[in-house]
């Protein structure tokens, strides 16, 4: 047991923090050595697993991760952009990897990422789910495939609760889409149409985001052309699936060299 590598998990009060912690305790394959929440969180000085209301497991909730960090092997983070980009520098210094499924980055965190990531191992994803990043490639694939007599449009449905849209995933297919084609997704993207918008510009590619009640996450690229439409869907009904993406990489990492990889690196798609 000792020698598995040791995780410390970030926001680990939040949805993805709860599920991450079950996945990590029952993985056999990693051992938990912290658990990180921002200063003031009730959960702060609480064994994690008696705070979700189950049996101790000698895991005490901290919120200061420099310690936490410093006994660990991987760092996974699902928590917010700032959070993410100060762990970062932590991780990288500690020679951690760097497991990053926080969504929502501006182009100057990710250039902080971009900037840790010369030192540590990061594993970025807006989507850390099998089908998810298999979706990535059959888009690319679609996309390559028709011009743009078919237009793409990226739809994604959410819980209530989420903060950032587009979705991380809604932009990695766009991304997807717009390499397929060819084409650099800023100087194509349509996003928030409202009122007198004009007709939509040939080879756009756009967003629409739904939000309500506890959707999980669900995705789909529509390519719709002239008297036919493909759609390529997918949905996600467990948290599972990304807590279960989200280890597979941090023991992925344990073995190479530093830089920035995503999902597809770690499955090999
Ligand atoms: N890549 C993927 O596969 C997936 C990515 N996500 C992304 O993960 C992120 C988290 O999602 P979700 O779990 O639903 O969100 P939650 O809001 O439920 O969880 C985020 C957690 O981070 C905590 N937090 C905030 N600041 C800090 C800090 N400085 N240090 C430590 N913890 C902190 C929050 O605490 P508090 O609430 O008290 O502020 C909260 O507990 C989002 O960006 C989401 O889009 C989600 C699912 C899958
Ligand atoms: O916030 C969420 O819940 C999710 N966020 C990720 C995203 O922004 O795409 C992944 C998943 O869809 C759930």
């Amino acid at each position: 047991m000792a020698d598995l590598p040791g995780i410390v998990i970030m926001g680990v009060s939040g949805r993805m923090g709860q599920m991450l912690t079950h996945t990590v305790l029952e993985s056999g394959k990693a051992r938990l050595v912290g658990c990180v929440e921002r200063p003031g969180h009730p959960w702060v000085g609480q064994d994690v697993r008696a705070a979700m209301g189950g049996v101790p497991v000698g895991v005490t909730v901290t919120d200061e991760p420099i310690d936490a960090i410093a006994q660990a092997q991987a760092v996974i983070d699902f928590s917010t952009p700032a959070a993410s980009v100060g762990i970062a520098r932590l991780a990288a210094q500690a020679r951690a990897v760097h497991v990053i499924g926080t969504t929502g980055f501006s182009p100057e965190d990710l250039e902080q990422i971009r900037l840790a990531a010369r030192h540590a191992i990061v594993v970025r994803a807006g989507n850390m789910s099998l089908g998810v990043n298999l979706l990535v490639q059959l888009t690319r694939r679609v996309a390559a495939a028709l011009d743009a007599d078919f237009d793409i449009e990226v739809i994604e449905a959410h819980h209530r609760h989420k903060v950032d849209a587009p979705s991380g995933t809604a932009l990695m297919l766009g991304q997807a889409a717009a390499e397929g084609r060819g084409v650099a997704l800023d100087e194509v993207s349509e996003r928030g149409r409202d009122g007198l918008t004009g007709a939509r510009a040939r080879g756009a590619i756009g967003f629409s985001a739904i939000r309500g009640g506890d959707i999980v996450g669900e995705h789909d690229v529509v390519f719709a052309g002239e008297g036919e439409r493909i759609v390529l869907r997918h949905v996600a009904t467990d948290r599972a699936v990304f807590a279960r993406g989200a280890l597979k990489a941090a023991l992925w990492g344990q073995d190479k060299k530093p830089g920035e990889y995503d999902m597809l690196d770690v499955l090999g798609l």
